[in-house]
C-alpha cells in the first residue's frame, strides 16, 4: 500500500532526510503529488507555452570558429549572450558517443535503491566532492522543486576518480574535460568582443571552479501544478548543459532579438547531439551587464522521466569579481560591486530560487 505523505514532516523525512528523493516518492506509488511540491499558480508553467522560432535559435558550428567564417559565429555567440543568455552548439569537440554514455550514467545512478544514493547526502556524503540531494534548498522552500540531483566537484582528476559514484564518474570526467576546452573557447570570444584580453592566469581563475551535476526528473502525475526547477539563473561564468529528448528547458528572453520578445519564456529544444550553453550571473557582472545571465526554469511531465547533465564552470572561490575595468571604462559606470565569490555563492546557496535576485547581491548599493 502507498505510504501517506499528507503529514508534511512525513514527507520532508522521507524525501529530503532519508534521501528517497522524488524518486523515492514516485517509486513508493503515489498517485497526485504531495501538497509540499504544489507551486503558487504564478510559478506554474503552461504547458502549451512553445517556442516556434527556432530559426533564430539554430545551433552555432563551433568547427567554424577555425574558418574564414571565424568573425560571423563569434557575432552569433555574443549575439545570443547580450539578448537571451543561451544558445546551443554542435561540432564542440565533446565525443556524441560520450554524450550517450553521460545520459546512460545518470539513469544508472538514480535507478539504484535509495540507500546507495544517500551515502552522498549533505553533512554524511562519505566523500568530500560529491552530493546528492533533491529540489535546491529543500529547508527554504515553500513549495519543492521535483528533481534529485548529484553534484561532483572537480579538484583532480585523481580525486574524481577515488570519490565520484563508480556508477558514473569515468564518463563524467571526460565529459567535463572534453567540454572545459569549449568553455574556454567560447569565454575567449565572448571577451573578445568586449574588447579585453585577460591573461591565462586570470581566465584559468575565472573558469577553476568545475562542478557536474546530474538532474533526474522523475515521471510526474500532476505536471500542471509542478516544477522541475523554478524560475533562477546560475551563478558562475559559463554552463554546459546535456539534456535528453523529453524537453522542457525554458529561458526568458532579456532583450528583443528575432526569435522572440523581452519578457518571452521560450524553449530550448532538445537538439541530438548538441549541447547547450548559458551565462552565468559571474559573467553579466564581469561584462558589466552587456552579457545576460538567463533566467530559465524547467517544468515537468507525466509520461517520462528526464536526465539533464550540466556542468558548472565559476570562478575559485577566493576570486574577485567585479565589471571588467575596460568594460567600466568603455561604459563611464560600474553596474557591481566587486565581490569574493565565495560570498556570491554562500548568498546563492542561502535562498530559494527566486528568478535573477541573487544578482542583486553585487548590485551597485547593495551592501
Ligand atoms: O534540466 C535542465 O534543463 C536545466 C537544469 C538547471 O537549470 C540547473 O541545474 O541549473
Ligand atoms: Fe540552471
Amino acid at each position: 500500500m502507498a505510504q501517506s505523505f499528507h503529514n508534511g514532516n512525513v514527507l520532508f523525512h522521507f524525501v529530503v532526510r532519508d534521501g528517497n528523493g522524488v524518486k523515492g516518492l514516485v517509486d513508493s506509488g503515489i498517485s497526485e503529488v504531495p501538497e509540499r511540491y504544489v507551486q503558487p499558480p504564478h510559478e506554474r508553467i503552461d504547458h502549451k507555452l512553445n517556442s516556434c522560432s527556432n530559426l533564430p535559435l539554430l545551433p552555432i558550428d563551433l568547427s567554424k570558429l577555425d574558418g574564414a567564417n571565424r568573425d560571423r559565429v563569434a557575432e552569433q555567440i555574443a549575439a545570443a549572450a547580450e539578448t537571451v543568455g543561451f544558445f546551443q552548439v554542435v561540432n564542440h569537440g565533446v565525443p556524441l558517443e560520450l554524450l550517450e554514455s553521460v545520459k546512460v550514467a545518470a539513469h544508472r545512478f538514480f535507478g539504484q535503491p535509495p540507500e546507495k544514493k544517500a551515502v552522498y547526502l549533505k553533512g554524511v556524503s562519505t566523500s568530500p566532492l560529491v552530493n546528492y540531494g533533491t529540489s535546491f534548498v529543500p529547508e527554504k522552500e515553500m513549495a519543492l522543486e521535483w528533481k534529485d540531483y548529484v553534484s561532483m566537484v572537480y579538484s583532480s582528476d585523481g580525486d574524481a576518480l577515488q570519490y565520484w559514484p563508480s556508477e558514473c564518474k569515468e564518463v563524467a570526467l571526460e565529459y567535463l574535460k572534453t567540454s572545459s576546452k569549449m568553455v574556454r573557447t567560447i569565454l575567449e570570444v565572448l571577451m573578445e568582443k568586449l574588447g579585453v584580453t585577460l591573461d591565462e592566469s586570470r581566465m584559468d581563475a575565472l573558469t577553476g571552479f568545475k562542478m557536474v551535476n546530474m538532474n533526474f526528473y522523475p515521471a510526474c502525475p500532476n505536471p500542471e501544478l509542478t516544477v522541475g526547477v523554478g524560475r533562477h539563473s546560475d551563478m558562475g561564468t559559463l554552463t554546459v548543459l546535456l539534456q535528453d529528448g523529453i524537453g522542457g528547458l525554458y529561458v526568458k528572453v532579456e532583450e528583443n532579438f528575432d526569435g522572440g520578445k523581452k519578457g518571452e519564456w521560450i524553449e530550448i529544444p532538445p537538439v541530438p547531439g548538441a549541447l547547450v550553453i548559458n551565462v552565468g550571473d559571474t559573467l553579466q557582472i564581469l561584462s558589466n551587464g552587456k552579457y545576460k545571465s538567463a533566467e530559465h526554469r524547467v517544468r515537468t511531465t507525466s509520461t517520462q522521466s528526464r536526465v539533464s547533465i550540466p556542468i558548472f564552470t565559476a570562478p575559485r572561490p577566493t576570486e574577485k569579481i567585479g565589471p571588467l575595468p575596460q568594460v567600466v571604462d568603455s561604459d563611464g559606470m560600474a553596474r557591481y560591486r566587486e565581490v569574493v565569490f565565495q560570498d556570491y555563492m554562500n548568498n546563492f546557496f542561502g535562498k530559494a530560487h527566486e528568478g535573477k535576485k541573487s544578482l542583486d547581491f553585487a548590485h551597485m548599493g547593495s551592501p
